[in-house]
């Protein structure tokens, strides 16, 4: 087998930012730009490539700043209460005589032989004659000739980045076309056998390319000019064809893919050959493999290929040199401290940029991490900010006070976390509240009824759905918030009784009609039946362990009942795809991916199961009242229950504690 060179002698993110600019710097890529001309009207935004200078004076002629008499000033002289002066009126068409004044408005051209204005509202009118008490000074109220740009004057400076104002100082200076600096063209480069540009092609084992468009609009943001590339199949001759091509007429080439160590990743041996890698492997996750090398002068990077990988390392090493190249503004990204919600375990080593949804509970910045994968593109999609962990941690504790970075310009106070159990019709509270207050975000962390009892508790949390049968008592949810919050002043909620059961393929190819028959073995195969479970503390699967139990049927003999999944949708995920045969779930995932479902519980024989909202809010929270009033709204419930399997009717009832 042919030996993988690995490339895992990582350099810390720091320096190798360092080098990138420095390295780029000495061959001179920020020196010289290229520019180009652009109308005025058109600059927005973009930078000028030298300093631009006035080429009329601004006003270019002496105005009347104010509406009123325009005068020679020194015939005003001696005017007083006692004793004022009086100026014969003049008509435009007629020359200036001492003594004389003619009305002018804001604006207008100074009559020759006048040198002041009087405000209208200064001016008493005796028949044809402007009566004056006051004395005008001379260049009063008057808008003298380049009092805002002297002409041959700096209006702008060179690398300046260009406002709305700034367009209308050039314009007013006489200037309707100036040279900017040149977007810097990036060409896009995706590279994979898998990789296919359109829907069509989409079958098992391919992936749709997502990076192309998502790397090609972040250039565009920055200011690039960006050149997306056809998809390059893994053969190193093409790959090298399509980095050659764009280096003709691109400024940075950015090869997406391919930059680990496996068989057919060729970007980095290519590079070394047409010029000099100086980076491959930065310690940081996700984003490790990244690829940083000089070619012909130009910077050409290899970015990883999950997605969020590629975005996180577009960001640390493609921004700064779009952004350099147009002389642009690196950003400044203000940090802030918050309270962690849950324990981070962490590398040592690696630097992790971590996502989280960032709200503020009870006046505390709380940050509950979101999923941590480098192909989960919801993690950032979800993301109020990140946390950047540090090499030296081997992870943070939860509670700890961590720095955030903001990602959004949404404010934390408008993020709503829920954290608990999982459930579908939560997301359509989290819309209909947007309906409400546009404002609003509703954030999950699903981690159980149980979890999120305690999140209310740590204060960590505003709204926790839970669902949890209390077998002693037979009550639902009551017995565990009496117990576990009994310290804490909470609201607990009707939600809905839902219809939880076993979820199998279209047609229940296995015949799978009770818990029993988790037991069973195949009768075409041979093979046990395998199930899908939640994880511990999850309502579904107490409920689960309640009715094993009632049946007398012994967990351990079901297969893949330690196979845990983190949502309904997981589970009903995993029955479609054949992963699992079945797994106890709600009616409203089988129906949402076209599966059978078999009840266990039954909400029109009144044994359905109870889930519920805790609600940490002060007594008359708006957005308390606003989840109550919607949860009591006819469509709303109409709507939940559409998705299968939900009775609404006690929706927005307190329950007492
Ligand atoms: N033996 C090892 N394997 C891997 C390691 C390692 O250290 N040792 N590192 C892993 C890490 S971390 C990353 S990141 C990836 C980087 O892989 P590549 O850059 O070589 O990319 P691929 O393997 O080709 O793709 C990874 C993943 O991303 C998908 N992809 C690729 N291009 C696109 C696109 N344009 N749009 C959407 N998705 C894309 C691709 O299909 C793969 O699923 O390597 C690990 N392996
Ligand atoms: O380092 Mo890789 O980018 O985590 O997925």
């Amino acid at each position: 087998m042919q030996k993988q060179k690995a490339y895992l002698d990582c350099l810390p993110r720091q320096e190798a930012q360092e080098l990138w600019i420095t390295k780029l710097t000495e061959v001179g890529y920020f020196n010289n730009l290229p520019r180009e001309k652009v109308a005025v009207t058109e600059a927005l935004g973009r930078v000028t490539a030298s300093v631009i200078f006035a080429k009329q004076s601004v006003p270019h002629y002496n105005g009347a700043a104010m509406d009123g008499i325009a005068l020679y000033a020194p015939d005003s002289f001696g005017a007083q209460e006692t004793a004022p002066k009086r100026l014969q009126l003049l008509q435009p068409d007629e020359t200036f005589q001492p003594g004389g004044c003619y009305v002018v408005d804001t604006g207008d051209l100074l009559p020759t032989g006048t040198n002041a204005v009087i405000m209208i509202e200064d001016v008493h009118w005796v028949d044809d004659q402007a009566e004056v008490i006051t004395a005008a000074t001379p260049w009063q109220h008057v808008r003298i000739i380049g009092e805002d740009i002297v002409a041959k004057e700096v209006v702008l400076p060179e690398h300046h980045l260009i406002a709305p104002v700034d367009m209308a100082a050039l314009l007013a200076a006489g200037i309707e076309e100036i040279e900017v600096v040149k977007r810097p063209r990036v060409a896009i480069i995706p590279t994979g056998d898998e990789i296919v540009a359109s829907r069509q092609d989409l079958k098992p084992g391919k992936i749709l390319d997502v990076n192309g468009p998502m790397l090609a609009a972040a250039v565009t943001q920055w200011g690039g000019d960006p050149v997306r590339r056809e998809i390059v199949k893994d053969q190193r001759a093409a790959i090298e064809e399509a980095i050659l091509a764009s280096l003709k007429d691109c400024d940075m080439v950015v090869v997406n893919a391919g930059t680990s160590a496996g068989r057919e990743d060729y970007t980095a041996p290519i590079l070394s050959e047409l010029g000099q890698v100086l980076v491959h492997g930065v310690a940081i996750k996700p984003g490790k493999p990244v690829i940083l090398a000089i070619c012909q002068d130009k910077p050409v990077i290899g970015l990883p290929g999950y997605p969020v990988s590629a975005m996180l390392t577009a960001d640390l090493f493609v921004r700064s040199v779009v952004l350099a190249r147009q002389k642009l503004p690196q950003p400044e990204q203000s940090q802030v401290e918050a309270f962690l919600s849950r324990q981070v375990p962490s590398t040592i080593g690696l630097e992790e940029y971590l996502r989280l949804s960032i709200g503020s509970v009870e006046g505390r910045l709380v940050a509950a991490p979101l999923g941590r994968g480098a192909g989960l593109l919801s993690s950032l999609t979800k993301a109020q900010g990140l946390l950047r962990i540090d090499p030296s941690s081997a992870g943070i504790a939860a509670g700890a006070s961590v720095p955030v970075t903001f990602l959004r310009s949404s404010k934390p106070e408008n993020t709503i976390l829920a954290v608990g159990s999982h459930d579908p019709a939560l997301e359509l509270l989290g819309f209909y509240m947007r309906r409400f207050k546009p404002e609003l975000s509703l954030s999950f962390a699903n981690v159980g009824s149980l979890g999120g009892i305690m999140a209310i508790r740590n204060r960590e949390a505003h709204l926790a759905g839970i669902h949890l049968l209390d077998e002693a008592t037979g009550r639902y949810n009551v017995p565990y918030v009496q117990k576990y919050l009994s310290q804490r002043k909470v609201h607990l909620v009707h939600f809905a009784m839902r219809q939880q059961g076993l979820l199998v393929l279209p047609g229940n190819p296995k015949k799978i009609y009770s818990l029993e028959d988790l037991l069973r073995q195949d009768k075409l195969t041979g093979q046990k039946i395998t199930y899908v479970n939640r994880q511990r503390g999850t309502g579904t699967r107490m409920l689960l362990d309640y009715q094993l139990k009632k049946a007398g049927i012994d967990s351990s003999q079901i297969v893949g009942y330690e196979k845990e999944v983190g949502t309904h949708m997981a589970v009903a995920a995993s029955v479609a795809s054949g992963t699992a045969d079945t797994g106890l779930g709600l009616e409203a995932a089988a129906q949402a991916l076209g599966l059978d479902f078999i009840p266990v519980t039954d909400i029109h024989q009144g044994t359905g199961e109870q889930y519920d909202l805790l609600l940490n809010f002060s007594d008359h929270d708006k957005v308390m009242e606003l989840i109550l009033h919607i949860l009591k709204s006819p469509d709303f419930r109409r709507d939940v229950e559409a998705m299968g399997g939900y009775d609404l009717s006690k929706a927005g009832m307190i329950i007492e504690l």
